[in-house]
């Protein structure tokens, strides 16, 4: 029987203060980093998710000690190049940062070693990666899709123009020219996240950014240090929205990365109407990271389109329920890159929101809104994808009648204390 959880609210308001759970794309790169380098790493406000724990699996598969208790990790590693052989095969599980970074790293060690996910992982292209490190000389076996087997070796460095915005792809990239000879440089089409190269510097490398290109030069030894992980804005992304589309709401949200590759959602807000305001700002931890508060305001139509689309790629199913309560017309235009996620996210979200009498169009790179559209309640597929299972919670918070939410558990791979929160902030203003 499916799993389904039930969640109803009468006549709520969203108020409060919360701080969400750390970064996932950070948390997973403390891992690898940590790992790659010599010596200690302490990981402050890990994301104990379920992706990142696989990231963890995978390196103490490869001898590193990895020692994590909630969101405190230590990491103790002899290297990369004293990396050990893995006796059994590395499993990506859900996470497409873990296999996509995974490969770059593992194609430029000493180990040999078979990466394999779960059905939904096994169904996304790994070609963008692999294409790549194939010209740097990595031998990877298996086509464009999990399970591939990866024979570590040496390395020779690459030019390369990315043909898809993508920070997976360049990652893998930075990660492989980090062990190869001479020096790989990566030009992008449009800036995607740019942590690889900040975490990167923050570990002693020598990497060079310029407006949409980064070079590495290959050869450096890499000391371990302390991370803290910033707040995972695609996580407050969830209850920003829900503040910005509830009346009468206003919430805070403490120490979220603003890194500005990452805050989109801070951009489509303010033009919807939503007031957003920065409470505070600072850049100790190679991430710059504050205070955000959100107050609801009437919302308006707009079209998201071009170059932010790389700033709030995870954001965009968020954005599309938000879209359904705005006045006018929403387009999304150029986020082809969604129906490669955990799901084919235009079509799930498309079919979801329809269920609740969403005016929704889905179009071959994005999807076309008309609002202000009232909602009903219903039974909604998260498609075992995170996001998708947080946008029919958050959807509740505006419905009619109640939503049933399919196979809800996979939030844990984001967002473990997402209904927590949802109770925290989420306060009813009248009786059943
Ligand atoms: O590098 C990362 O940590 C991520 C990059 C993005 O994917 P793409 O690189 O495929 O755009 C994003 O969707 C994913 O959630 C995390
Ligand atoms: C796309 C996502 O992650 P990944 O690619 O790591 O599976 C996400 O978190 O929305």
């Amino acid at each position: 029987m499916t799993e389904l959880k039930t969640v109803q609210f009468h006549k709520p308001v969203i108020r409060g203060s919360i701080k969400v759970p750390g970064d996932k794309s950070i948390s997973h790169r403390a891992i690898m980093l940590g790992s790659i380098a010599e010596g200690k790493t302490v990981v402050t406000d890990f994301l104990n998710g379920v992706d990142c724990l696989r990231t963890i699996d995978i390196f103490r598969q490869l001898g590193v000690s990895i020692d994590q208790n909630g969101t405190d990790v230590i990491i103790e590693s002899p290297g990369m190049k004293n990396w050990v052989q893995p006796t059994k095969d590395l499993y990506a599980g859900n996470s497409g940062t873990t296999a996509r970074l995974m490969l770059g790293i593992l194609s430029a060690s000493k180990v040999n070693s078979v990466l394999t996910g779960d059905e939904s992982l096994s169904g996304r292209p790994m070609k963008r990666v692999t294409t790549p490190l194939e010209k740097m000389g990595a031998c990877i076996e298996g086509g464009d899709f999990l399970p591939l087997t990866i024979t570590g070796g040496k390395l020779k460095s690459l030019e390369y123009n990315m043909p898809v915005a993508s920070a997976q792809v360049k990652s893998a990239i930075l990660f492989a020219g980090l062990n190869a000879d001479g020096e790989t440089v990566v030009k992008e089409s449009a800036i995607s996240r740019d942590h690889t190269e900040r975490m990167l510097k923050q570990f002693g490398a020598q990497i060079h950014q310029d407006g949409s290109t980064t070079k590495i030069v290959g050869g450096q030894v890499l000391k371990g240090t302390d991370v803290t992980v910033p707040g995972d804005i695609s996580s407050a992304a969830f209850f920003m929205v829900a503040t910005a589309m509830v009346e009468g709401s206003c919430c805070e949200f403490k120490d979220v990365g603003l890194n500005p590759t990452r805050i989109g959602i801070i951009e489509v807000l303010r033009t919807m109407g939503t007031k957003v305001e920065i409470v505070e700002q600072t850049s100790d931890l190679g991430e710059p990271y504050g205070t955000i508060r959100v107050s609801q305001a009437p919302l308006r139509g707009m079209e998201i389109s071009g170059e932010i689309i790389p700033t709030l790629i995870d954001e965009l199913p968020i954005i599309a329920l938000l879209a359904t309560q705005a006045d006018g017309k929403t387009i999304i235009k150029d986020a082809a890159e969604l129906r490669v996620k955990e799901t084919d996210r235009i079509a799930a979200v498309t079919s979801e929101l329809k269920k609740l009498g969403a005016k929704i169009e889905a179009t071959a790179d994005g999807m076309i809104i008309e609002g202000p559209t009232p909602l009903t309640g219903g039974i909604l597929k998260s498609y075992g994808d995170h996001r998708l299972g947080m946008m029919a919670a958050i959807a509740s918070l505006i419905t009619t009648g109640p939503i049933g939410i399919e196979e809800h558990s996979c939030i844990s791979i984001s967002y473990p204390t997402f209904f927590e929160h949802l109770e925290t902030v989420a306060l009813e203003t009248e009786e059943e």
